[in-house]
């Protein structure tokens, strides 16, 4: 569903250039469910933006189902964004409109899109739990009812793809929780493929795979082992056992180790690299030794 190779962005403004992707790799599947996980400045909504059409890549390849993202014309872009994703923000204030009603936020992209469905939009809100209060005006609602609005809303063109941007961000670990879980039942039962941004560990033990960006790159995964686990897991509990951490090696077959590994062997610019027929054992300079 989603091939990155490569992806470079840089933002100039007048004399400084920052480079907020630097050559990142990442494939999704189709129906997948999954994180990017990274810190304040790591580039993660800059990859989100990317692949939601709201910013252009400045090199390398990006796809997304059969669009190239780097080729895309204005004209194409304005219909990836309306038929292959769906967007959520941490501030759903972006997309909600305050003086309508829950079911006239969900109907209104209908309408732009020529799509307009009332059953449809009417299913999307009872598949948030919002059933009975579809009639009530965005004013009316909790900050975690207008964020299930939000979901319905990015859900009401149809998308195979639904991006969600610190989704459970500004909100209390209940709402939370359930956000999670009617992630998973879109997942599960529409079989949309989900990608979520977070800084929020505690989700991880919520999706199948994690990919940790640091600097712009992607540098670990986590994958779950069974997948069937993650029914009635408690956040926050023993996630080491369920998911297994692995190093992500390019094409030209780097690897990021994990920095606190660098600073305990004390290597900085060079390892020495052994391999003994199942393992390649990483260790500092010989020559520096003893
Ligand atoms: N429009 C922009 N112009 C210039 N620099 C930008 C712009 N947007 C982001 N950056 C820079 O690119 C880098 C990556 O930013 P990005 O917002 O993608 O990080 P992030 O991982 O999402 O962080 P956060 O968790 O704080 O939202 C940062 O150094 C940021 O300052």
């Amino acid at each position: 569903m989603i091939t990155c190779e490569g992806l470079v962005k840089i933002y100039k403004s007048d004399e400084l250039e920052v480079v907020a992707l630097q050559g990142l790799n990442l494939h999704v599947r189709e129906g997948e469910m999954m994180a990017i996980i990274g810190n304040s400045g790591s580039g993660k909504s800059t990859l989100l933006n990317i692949l939601g059409g709201l910013d252009r890549p400045s090199a390398g390849s990006v796809g997304v189902g059969p669009w190239d993202l780097l080729k895309i014309t204005d004209d194409q872009l304005v219909s990836y964004k309306r038929e292959t994703v769906g967007f959520i923000w941490q501030n759903n204030a972006r997309n909600l409109l305050p003086y309508l009603s829950a079911l006239e936020n969900v109907e209104m992209p209908m309408m732009l899109s020529a799509k307009f469905d009332r059953a449809y939009a009417k299913q999307l809100l009872e598949w948030v739990g919002l059933k009975e209060r579809m009639h009530n005006k965005l004013h009316q609602l909790s900050g975690g009812e207008q964020q299930r609005v939000a979901i319905a809303i990015s859900l009401s063109n149809r998308p195979k793809l639904l991006l969600a941007d610190e989704p459970t961000g500004s909100v209390d670990t209940r709402t939370s929780d359930m956000i999670m879980d009617i992630f998973r039942r879109l997942n599960r039962e529409l079989g949309i493929t989900i990608v979520i941004v977070t800084h929020d560990l505690s989700l991880a033990s919520k999706v199948d795979r994690v990919v940790a960006i640091r600097d712009g790159l992607t540098s670990t995964e986590f994958i779950k082992r069974n997948p069937n686990l993650d029914d009635n897991f408690e956040p926050g509990s023993a996630q080491e056992t369920v998911h297994e951490e692995y190093a992500v090696v390019d094409r030209a077959g780097r690897l990021q180790i994990p920095k606190a590994y660098l600073t305990a062997l004390q290597i900085t610019d060079k390892a020495s690299l052994e391999f003994d027929g199942e393992r390649i054992i990483i260790s500092p300079p010989k020559s520096l030794e003893g």
